[in-house]
Formats: C-alpha cells, structure tokens, sequence
C-alpha cells in the first residue's frame, strides 16, 4: 500500500494533493457528480499541476478521481451558463478545460491517468491527453457532446482520431456510445486493465519504473510526441529543450563568456559533426 501525504501549504476545495516518493497525485474530489468539473476544480487542477512541474523531487505525475465510480464526467452540467461556457461563482463563464487540456501537454514531466469508473466527455478528453492511462475493470470511456449540446473540435476530436483511428473517433462523437476498459484497450486508447483492486499498485509500480529513467530523456520524448500536433508551439516546445540543453555546453557557454569577457568567441576547438 502506497502511503500518501498531503502536499503542505496547497489546500484545495474541489481536488486533493498528495505526493509520495517521486510521485504527486492530483484527484478531483467530487464524487457527487461523478467528478464532473466546474471552472474552479480545473483552476485548482492547474495550480497543483504547475506545483508538481516545478518541485525537483517529482518526476511523474498522477491524475485521477476520488471514489473508484468516475475518473471525471467533464463538464459540470448544473453550472454550465448561455454566455458561452460554465459559470464560476462569480457568474463569469469559463473554457478553461481548455487551459488544463494545453498544460498537461507542456508539463514536462509524464502525467498518468489513473482511471476508475466513467471518463466520459471532457473527462475522457483529460485522460486521452495524459502521456499513459491506466485503467480499472469498472471503467468506461465516451463522448456525450453530441447528446448534451457541446462538442470538443480541438484536441477532443484531433487527438482521439490519432490514437485509435479517425474512424473510430468517428463513431465515438457520432454515436455517442460507450465502451469499457477491454474494447478500450483494443482501441490503443489507454495503455492497460487491471482490476480496480490494483489500480493504484499498477500505477505506481508504472510511475516507479519511469522513475527510474533519464529525465531529460522522457522530457525531450514527450515534447517530441506532441510536436507536430501541436504545430509552431509544438516545435518551441521541443526547440526549447535543444537550446537548454545547448545551454549546458562548453560551446554554448563559450559564446556567453566571450560576451561577458568583451572578446571574440572561439569555437574552434569544437567539432564540425557529421
Ligand atoms: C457518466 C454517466 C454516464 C453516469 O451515469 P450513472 O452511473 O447512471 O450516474 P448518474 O446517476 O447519471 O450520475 C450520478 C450523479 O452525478 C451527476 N452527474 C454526472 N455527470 C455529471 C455532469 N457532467 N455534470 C453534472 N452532474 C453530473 C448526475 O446528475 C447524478 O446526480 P444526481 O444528483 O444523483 O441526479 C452520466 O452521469 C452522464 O452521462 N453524465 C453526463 C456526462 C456529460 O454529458 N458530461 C459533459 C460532456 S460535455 C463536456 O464535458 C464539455 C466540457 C469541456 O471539456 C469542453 C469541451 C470543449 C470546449 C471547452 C470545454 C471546456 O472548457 O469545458
């Protein structure tokens, strides 16, 4: 049994945050409604995403959702307003899965999800853009927007029809119809089943074993998998980690130094590769 401790000083209202050794889990906590989100859950998503991203002791990332019955059921329905998105408490209308959906691509550190129950909607669209998901026997993955008035045109659709085939995305948008964990296996949407009773187990021995690889390997890796979808902020993002990298060289550092001692550079004694 993995134990779990509340990552101090980050207190939440709709999600928890814990970590273990290497690992941080974020879990939506609204069981009521199956983890649906409303604006506020994903703000809070983010900020302990943006936490995880910048504590040097983690090196892989869970999301999930509290109860064993639901992953997330995406949007909020009970907020959802008619100016264009859900309603904070304040009334104004947000996307804002949206903001969560691009974070969890540019993390670079591998984010798990790890399924329970329904991941339907925008829920299944967060597990889809998580780097692996590991699902439970009770889980079920769709989309509803067809059913309930909405649709994701963006990475919802573009995404799922290059992980399992445009025309399987295709039916799942157009039928709205659900599939449990095995059929998503076959699909290659998710990466494996366990029973529910070692969902967690599974998960963490997977993250353990990322753990144990090259960091710089799996960042550069994971922004090169989303790279060309993700167009020119795909190439920065990938690009970004060449000049890091390059950074971290006597010739990179050479051109620093030169500037700073008011000289010419000399790179010749570094080589031409072929
Ligand atoms: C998931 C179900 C199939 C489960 O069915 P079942 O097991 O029979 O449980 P229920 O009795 O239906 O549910 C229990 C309880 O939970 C409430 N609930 C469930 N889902 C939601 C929800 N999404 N919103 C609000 N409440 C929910 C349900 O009402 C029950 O409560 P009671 O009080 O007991 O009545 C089934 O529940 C189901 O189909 N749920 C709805 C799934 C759905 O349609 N989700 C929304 C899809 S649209 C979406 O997610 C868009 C959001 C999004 O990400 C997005 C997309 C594109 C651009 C931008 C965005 C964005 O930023 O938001």
């Amino acid at each position: 049994m993995t134990q779990w401790t509340a990552v101090e000083g980050q207190a939440f209202t709709d999600i928890l945050y814990d970590r273990t050794e290497g690992i941080a889990r974020i879990s939506i906590n609204r069981p009521h409604v199956h983890n649906a989100f409303r604006p506020e859950t994903l703000v809070e998503v983010m900020k302990a995403l943006r936490h995880a991203r910048f504590d040097p002791e983690i090196g892989v990332v869970i999301l999930t959702g509290v109860g064993g019955k639901a992953f997330c059921s995406g949007g909020d329905q009970r907020v959802r307003g008619d100016d264009g998105g859900y309603k904070d408490e304040e009334g104004v209308h947000h996307l804002n899965a949206l903001d969560l959906q691009r974070e969890i691509r540019t993390c670079p550190k591998p984010i798990v999800a790890m399924v329970a129950g329904w991941a339907i909607g925008g829920g299944n669209v967060l597990q889809l853009l998580c780097d692996l998901t590991i699902a439970a026997d009770n889980a079920r993955f769709g989309q509803t927007g067809p059913r309930v008035g909405s649709f994701d045109a963006g990475f919802g659709a573009g995404i799922l029809a290059r992980t399992i085939g445009v025309k399987k995305a295709k039916e799942v948008w157009f039928l709205c119809r659900q599939y449990d964990a095995q059929q998503a296996l076959e699909m290659g949407w998710i990466n494996t089943v366990v029973p529910l009773e070692r969902l967690e187990e599974e998960t963490v021995a997977w993250c353990r074993q990322m753990l144990t690889l090259s960091p710089t390997a799996l960042r550069v890796l994971k922004a090169a998998f989303n790279a060309d979808s993700d167009g020119a902020a795909g190439i920065q993002e990938l690009a970004g980690n060449a000049t890091a990298l390059f950074y971290m060289t006597e010739e990179g550092q050479e051109g620093r130094d030169a500037f700073l001692e008011k000289r010419a550079p000399d790179f010749s004694r570094f080589r031409r590769r072929p």
